[in-house]
């Protein structure tokens, strides 16, 4: 079993239960309250912001020109591609692009990226790797089990959007480097490292939860 296989295998309790949560489930079947999707889309945008620092820092640390390069590209690439999905769904809703990002984080928000930004300036590449791939793998998986169920007629198109986003070939390459960028990490590292990964990993599978359970219940 690989090391990201681990890590995923110890916080599968978690994992599941963001598989079965009522906000992923109501995006699937179309009947998610469209107030609950523009609560966490909102606050999924000061999240991406913040995510973005972490990737450029992942660059400033990258060991290898290779992945410094890597890091950059995932920089831009959510601060281009992954965050104008969010405009396009805020400016169907008549919210433009500045009150967007004037968006005040909910404490849910506030705890997932202190707890990725203290990781990244606290922890060194291997954990800030660690915790960088349940974002990057649970929404690739939950964008490619979403895509295989078949599409109920009357979801909004916006949901439709947000499946397609996450279940398109290229974010399903993203999930693929970043488990090899951490197997590769952790090749050869003490268990005592090993464990500080675990701990990076599993911290940032529960925020995910909650974040979820953030825009299901619109919590602020
Ligand atoms: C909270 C969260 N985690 C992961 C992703 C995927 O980039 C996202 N957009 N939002």
């Amino acid at each position: 079993m690989s090391f990201s296989d681990e890590l995923r295998a110890r916080s599968a309790d978690l994992w599941e239960a963001q598989h079965a949560h009522p906000f992923v489930r109501g995006i699937a079947d179309g009947t998610l309250d469209p107030r609950c999707f523009e609560h966490y889309v909102r606050q999924d945008y000061v999240f991406l912001i913040e995510y973005a620092r972490l990737l450029a820092l992942g660059a400033a640390r990258a060991p290898d020109l290779e992945t410094m390069r890597r890091f950059a590209d995932l920089a831009q690439a959510i601060l281009g591609e992954e965050m104008e999905l969010h405009r396009g769904v805020a400016r169907d809703l008549g919210i433009d692009a500045a009150a967007l990002e004037r968006e005040a984080p909910a404490a849910a928000t506030r705890a997932y990226t202190d707890f990725l930004l203290r990781t990244a300036t606290l922890g060194d590449f291997a954990e800030l790797a660690a915790a960088l791939l349940p974002c990057m793998w649970g929404y690739a998986e939950i964008g490619e089990r979403l895509a295989r169920e078949p599409a109920p007629a009357d979801r909004p198109a916006a949901y439709t959007a947000w499946i397609a986003t996450y279940a398109d070939p290229e974010f399903q390459r993203l999930a693929a480097w970043s488990r090899a960028l951490v197997d590769r990490a952790a090749d050869g590292l003490p268990e005592a490292h090993r464990a500080r990964m675990h701990a990076a990993f599993a911290g940032c599978s529960r925020l995910e939860l909650a974040f979820w359970e953030m825009g299901w219940t619109r919590a602020r």
